[in-house]
């Protein structure tokens, strides 16, 4: 398609994540989380345009600058602002319901005073172009989201549609969901990680703070870092905290920044000190400088081996991830011992996941044709044959696609037992069910549940479209769940800038 870019609209997007094991233990810099990033996003539009102020429920002085957040998908998601360039302090003067959206003013009030303070001129500018005291220039923000981030199971009901991903591709591109951000059945995307990302990736590229380039467009990312790419993660990662209230691992922004990654994360003391709102804007800058050594989390790149393909579910249940959370760092404090050796076991059958990973890309690289028979011959049998057929015994992909079957078969008993000894549902017998029918299936290497685990969601990895398509058959007859498949799969870039005119859904909203 030939796009044509428009001026002063700069587009970012995000994408979503998976924690495919490491949950509980991520938490803790000594052990690393092995996450995936989806080809589902969540998107950012910002523009610059002369807005009407005249009837505005707040007085624009000389120093104002109007801004305008929608998130067309949802009801009542808008938010009217105003930043001041001299104090650096966003006023949220009109919102539809007298709502907040914490992550959104978060985000605008610091990343906007991180500009102000390092290129003034570039939001002096907006005042300058302003025509009268009734049209300012401002900025127009748009939000999005792909469907995915959503439950569409209410919207397919409506529809008279099956849950099936065929149905779900029936489903307009980022549909209105017809419920506000507080109501909305969320699938564990991280719609909250990537949606700050992108809204950082969006204002600082608009306003030319990081370059364009530095960022990258979906896969031209080179695999050091650039210091733009930090400094979107080290806000990213401070306002989502701020937002949230708590400083967590950070896997989700780092999935939404780096795309899919062994993640070692952050010594949290790098944002303690900039926790209280009596935060000055020195304080600000050092604390989300690309140079503060004090951001030492570690992203390694890890290659979702070739052939193999993510599908994701979301179970119709639910659970409560920060207190999964609080339960099983209780019992882990009570229990030390235990604990210690059974974060170990986790810990060797995660690390097992990721190193297996690794060997089956070089398998590939080494040899393409050994790799892709392999692949043929697993994809038509349930992983529990692989290592039957005495033929296939000398065949090195093989034997690691059994080795990846029983690792994650490994990874799910030892989750079962610190669930069962925290008292917290992380593979609950309903789930055990529905992931050993999904490992039983021909093609399919990988089943568990991700993250923290619980009544969200689940995964798989097949080894052909036709195995995704008989997962897909299994989950629709499940009774004893609800089992609803999404369409993301595994994308393996991180936050983006894109090209606003191709995106004509996203136009029509802005
Ligand atoms: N499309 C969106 N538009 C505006 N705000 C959003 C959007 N998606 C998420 N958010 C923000 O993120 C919050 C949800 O965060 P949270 O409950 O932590 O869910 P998640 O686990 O998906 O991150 C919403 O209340 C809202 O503030
Ligand atoms: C337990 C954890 O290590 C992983 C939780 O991963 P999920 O993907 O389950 O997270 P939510 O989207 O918030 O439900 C907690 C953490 O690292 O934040």
């Amino acid at each position: 398609m030939t796009c044509t870019t428009a001026e002063f609209t700069t587009l970012a997007s995000a994408p979503g994540k998976v924690l495919i094991v490491g949950g509980y233990l991520v938490l803790d810099r000594k052990h690393t989380g092995l996450v995936v990033g989806t080809d589902s996003c969540l998107y950012s539009a910002v523009q610059n345009q002369m807005l009407d102020v005249s009837n505005a429920a707040f007085t624009f002085g000389d120093a104002d600058v109007p801004i305008v957040v929608q998130s067309p998908q949802f009801e009542s998601a808008w938010w009217k602002y105003s930043f001041n360039l001299k104090t650096n302090m966003l006023t949220q003067y009109e919102s539809a319901d007298q709502g907040r959206n914490g992550f959104v003013q978060v985000v605008l009030q610091t990343t906007l005073t991180l500009i102000n303070t390092q290129v003034p001129k570039v939001l002096q500018n907006l005042i300058l172009t302003s025509a009268s005291s009734t049209y300012r220039t401002g900025l127009k923000i748009i939000l999005a989201a792909d469907n995915d981030f959503y439950s569409q199971r209410e919207a397919l009901e409506n529809l008279g549609l099956e849950l099936t991903s065929q149905s779900l591709r029936q489903i307009p591109p980022m549909a209105n969901t017809g419920k506000t951000l507080d109501t909305v059945h969320k699938t564990g995307l991280g719609s909250s990680a990537a949606m700050v990302t992108s809204l950082v990736a969006s204002l600082l590229a608009h306003f030319g703070i990081v370059n364009k380039a530095d960022i990258g467009t979906d896969n031209d990312r080179s695999s050091i870092p650039s210091q733009g790419l930090k400094l979107i993660h080290n806000i990213a990662q401070y306002t989502h905290c701020l937002a949230q209230g708590k400083v967590g691992s950070g896997f989700d922004v780092s999935a939404a920044v780096y795309g899919s990654h062994l993640y070692r994360r952050f010594s949290p003391a790098v944002l303690e000190g900039v926790m209280a709102e009596s935060t000055s804007t020195m304080e600000l800058v050092q604390a989300t400088s690309p140079e503060n050594p004090g951001w030492n989390s570690d992203v390694q790149s890890v290659a979702i081996p070739p052939r193999l393909t993510l599908r994701l579910a979301d179970v119709d249940a639910g659970s409560n991830t920060p207190s999964m959370v609080k339960k099983v760092l209780q019992w882990q404090k009570a229990n030390l011992e235990q604990a210690v050796a059974l974060w170990a076991s986790l810990d060797d059958a995660n690390n097992n996941i990721g190193r297996i990973w690794s060997e089956l890309a070089a398998a590939h690289a080494r040899d393409n044709a050994e790799y892709n028979n392999a692949i043929d011959w697993c994809a038509q049998r349930p992983s529990s044959e692989w290592t039957k057929e005495p033929n296939m015994l000398s065949s090195p992909t093989c034997a690691l696609l059994a080795g990846l079957a029983a690792g994650i078969l490994r990874v799910r008993q030892l989750q079962r037992e610190l669930g069962e000894r925290a008292q917290v549902p992380i593979e609950p017998p309903k789930q055990t069910r529905l992931l050993d029918a999904c490992m039983a299936v021909p093609g399919v290497c990988m089943a568990a549940v991700p993250g923290a685990g619980g009544y969200d969601a689940i995964f798989c990895m097949v080894l052909s479209p036709e195995a995704g398509d008989a997962v897909e058959r299994l989950w629709s007859k499940w009774t004893e769940m609800s089992v609803g498949p999404l369409l993301a799969k595994q994308a393996s870039g991180g936050v983006s800038i894109l090209n606003y005119d191709c995106y004509p859904n996203l136009k029509a909203l802005l």
